[in-house]
């Protein structure tokens, strides 16, 4: 293997500069070239790339987003785009791609997979909604950012003996939501994972209220409802007046925290190894603080294990 390739896809998220950067490191060591797809599969189907030199990845380690840019693709689930992409990937003398992105993204390395192309992919999403990788990369940073909003909020809404619906994203996981609803000691965390009835909550937010509790806090995980649509159906029933915050895409950006640092390092560095080594077709992972491969077939088929243990958790903590 001489020459290898990068891409970013999906949803951005914090920490994939880091891994870009440890990647390029990593393969310079080992005499490697390495070029960088941008706009994701969109620009790997029209062979879009720059080269990735030591200059080129310095001053990103620190940086949210993605300096090769991030997109969703429809051309390429079909598989002319995916023979297309294969193509361009040869005719530029590409001898394996390193991929960072969601579920989605991983489907698609392992289409290339299977035309019989070197991948090897790294899970990276906010949602965490990846099986066989502990945490995904930018969960932690995203998750600092519901924190740091919501303790924010929280201020404002005992100022004002105000009770909170905030949303959160996550899409159908709502990994997010349980966590930083435990970290904030919110009230509520509403998550696609587990049944809810409004009317008790209702009930429960009265009495809070009643007891004199100068705020209520309900995280809503995006996959189990809509902010405004929570707080109409509780508003006239709970005492506290009732606010709304969407947190949106203001969870994806910004520093990543050490633990994603970190993490895109460890990742960046095994994915290049794996692929020089002929371990095609696998996913890097975080796995008891190990960084563990498996295969995509795998990761696909899998599910995300629920989670029960967050969930629990959070029951136990009485939220
Ligand atoms: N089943 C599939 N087969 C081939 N390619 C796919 C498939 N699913 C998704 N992709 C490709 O991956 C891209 C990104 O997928 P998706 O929009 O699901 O985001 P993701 O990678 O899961 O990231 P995130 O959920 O964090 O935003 C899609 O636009 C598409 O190009
Ligand atoms: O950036 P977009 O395309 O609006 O997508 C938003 C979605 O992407 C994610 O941020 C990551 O998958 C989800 O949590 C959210 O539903
Ligand atoms: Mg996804």
């Amino acid at each position: 293997m001489k020459k290898i390739g990068i891409l970013t896809s999906g949803g951005d998220c914090s920490g994939m500069n880091a891994t870009i950067r440890a990647a390029v490191r990593t393969a310079l060591r080992l005499n490697l070239e390495v070029v960088g797809f941008r706009k994701g599969y969109a620009g790997l189907m029209k062979g879009d790339c720059i080269q990735l030199d030591s200059r080129a990845v310095s001053n990103i380690l620190h940086r949210g987003g993605t300096f090769l840019q991030s997109a969703r693709s429809a051309e390429f689930r079909t598989t002319e785009g995916q023979e297309q992409a294969v193509a361009a990937l040869r005719a530029m003398g590409v001898d394996g791609l390193v991929i960072l992105g969601g579920d989605g993204s991983l489907c698609g390395a392992l289409a290339l997979h299977r035309l019989g192309y070197p991948v090897i992919g790294i899970p990276a999403s906010i949602d965490n909604d990846i099986p066989y990788t502990d945490m995904a990369l930018g969960v932690d940073t995203a998750l600092n950012n519901i924190i740091y909003a919501v303790d924010c909020i929280k201020d404002t809404a005992s100022s004002h003996a105000r009770a909170f619906v905030i949303e959160v994203m996550g899409r159908n996981s709502g990994y997010l939501a349980s966590v930083a609803a435990i970290a904030t000691g919110a009230e509520y965390a509403l998550v696609p994972e587990r049944e809810f009835d409004l009317a008790e909550i209702c009930q429960q937010l009265r009495c809070r209220y009643e007891e004199g509790r100068d705020n209520a806090i309900i995280i809503l995980a995006e996959g189990a409802g809509h902010a405004q649509e929570v707080a109409h159906s509780i508003k006239d029933a709970i005492g506290f007046e009732t606010r709304v915050t969407v947190l949106g895409h203001y969870q994806r950006g910004g520093a990543p925290t050490v633990f994603d640092r970190l993490l895109a390092s460890r990742f960046g560095k095994k994915a290049v190894e794996l692929l020089i080594s002929g371990q095609q077709g696998m996913m890097v992972g975080l796995s008891c603080n190990a960084i563990l491969a498996t295969p995509l077939e795998d990761v696909i088929r899998g599910e995300k294990r629920p989670q029960d243990e967050v969930l629990r958790l959070a029951e136990v903590l009485g939220i």
